[in-house]
C-alpha cells in the first residue's frame, strides 16, 4: 500500500541515524548526509516528505493529537504531516488541507486549494468545517481564482457506492452520532477545530527542479527567498492569519503549531500567542535543517473567554 505510514517518533528514528557531530573528518559530508537520512526514511515510510519528523518530534513531546480530532493543515503539500495527522486520529479523525499550490491530496484528506492570506478562502474553510460531519469521508475542493475574480468550487465525494455499502452496517465513528457532533461544535460557540497546523512558508518562484514539476511532486515554488528579512516578514504575516483564523475556530483547550522564521517580529506574535493559549513553546526539531532560521511556535490549551479585538488584531479579555 504507497500511502501506509507506519508512525515512527523522530527520537526512535533517531536513535538508528547517525550522529554528524561524532565524526572526525569530512564533517559537513557526513552531517549532510545524516540530515538526508530524514529525507531516505520518510521515503521507506511511505511519507511524502522528510517535513513529516519536524510534526511528529513535537507530537512526541506534547502529544497534541487524540483519536476523532478535527485538524487543519495550513499549507499541507506535498502532504506528510496531514498524513501524520490522519494517523493519530483515526478512525474517525478529519483533516482538512489548505494549500496554495495543486497537490494530490493524502489517503483520508479533504483539501481546498487557495491563498489561505485572502479572506474569501478562509471562509471557504469556515464553510466546510461548519458541518461537523463534512471531510470524515475524503472529499476535494478545488477553488480556482480566475482572472475575471471568479471563484469555482467543485466538490468530489471519495466514497464509492460499494464503500458505502460496505460501511452501511458500520455502528457511528468512535460513537460519536452526528447529532452529537452538532451539539458540541454549537456548546463551542461554532468552534470545531481541535488543531490548527500551520508550515505555511512564503512560496517563492522555482530556480531549479522544473523537471520533478508533477502533482505528487508539487514543488513548483521554492519555500524560503534566501533573503533572511523577506522570509521572516512573509512568514509573520502567515502566522498572523493562522492565528485570525485561530480565533475564530478553534476550541477552548485546542492546539496551534505554527511554523515560522526567525527574526524582530517574532517575540509580538509570541505575547500574542500568550494571552491566547495556556502554555507556548518555541521548538527547533531535531529534523529542521539547523542552517535554516525555521522555528515553531507550540502554543498548547486555547483559554477561555480571549477574544480577538477587531481593529487591532490583538487577543483581550472578553467583556
Ligand atoms: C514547507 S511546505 C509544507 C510541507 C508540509 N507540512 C508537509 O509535511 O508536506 C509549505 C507549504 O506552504 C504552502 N503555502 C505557502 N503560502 C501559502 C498560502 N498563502 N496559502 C496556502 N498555502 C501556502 C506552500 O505552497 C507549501 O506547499
Amino acid at each position: 500500500m504507497g500511502n501506509r505510514v507506519v508512525c515512527q517518533t523522530a527520537n526512535q528514528f533517531q536513535a538508528q541515524r547517525p550522529n554528524p557531530r561524532s565524526s572526525s573528518s569530512s564533517t559537513r559530508w557526513k552531517s549532510r548526509q545524516g540530515r538526508d537520512s530524514f529525507a531516505r526514511e520518510a521515503k521507506v515510510q511511505g511519507l511524502k516528505s522528510r517535513a513529516a519528523f519536524k510534526l511528529l518530534e513535537i507530537d512526541a513531546k506534547y502529544r497534541l493529537f487524540k483519536k476523532g480530532q478535527t485538524v487543519v493543515d495550513l499549507g499541507y503539500a506535498p502532504g506528510s504531516w496531514s498524513q501524520v495527522a490522519v494517523e493519530r486520529t483515526k478512525p474517525n479523525g478529519r483533516i482538512l488541507g489548505i494549500d496554495i499550490i495543486p497537490a494530490q491530496p493524502p489517503k483520508g484528506v479533504s483539501t481546498i486549494q487557495g491563498n489561505f492570506l485572502s479572506t474569501g478562502v478562509r471562509d471557504e474553510v469556515k464553510r466546510f468545517l461548519s458541518d461537523p460531519d463534512r471531510g470524515r469521508p475524503r472529499q476535494q475542493l478545488f477553488f480556482t481564482h480566475e482572472d475575471t475574480g471568479k471563484t469555482e468550487v467543485h466538490i468530489e465525494e471519495d466514497l464509492s457506492y460499494i464503500d458505502l455499502e460496505r460501511h452501511a452496517d458500520d455502528p457511528p465513528e468512535g460513537g460519536i452520532t452526528s447529532k452529537k457532533r452538532s451539539k458540541k461544535a454549537e456548546d463551542d460557540g461554532g468552534k470545531m477545530v481541535d488543531i490548527i497546523l500551520s508550515d505555511m512558508s512564503e512560496p517563492w518562484e522555482q530556480t531549479t527542479g522544473f523537471w520533478k514539476r508533477t502533482l505528487s511532486n508539487p514543488y513548483r515554488m521554492m519555500n524560503t527567498s534566501g533573503i533572511p528579512f523577506k522570509d521572516h516578514a512573509g512568514s509573520m504575516d502567515l502566522c498572523a492569519a493562522a492565528l485570525h483564523f485561530a480565533h475564530d475556530t478553534l476550541r477552548i483547550g485546542g492546539h496551534f503549531v505554527c511554523k515560522f522564521y526567525q527574526g524582530v517580529e517574532d517575540k509580538d506574535f509570541e505575547k500574542e500567542l500568550r494571552k491566547m493559549f495556556r502554555t507556548v513553546h518555541r521548538e527547533k526539531p531535531e529534523s529542521s535543517r539547523s542552517e535554516s532560521k525555521e522555528a515553531y511556535f507550540v502554543a498548547l490549551r486555547r483559554k477561555a473567554h480571549i477574544v480577538e479585538d477587531a481593529s487591532t488584531g490583538s487577543s483581550e479579555e472578553e467583556a
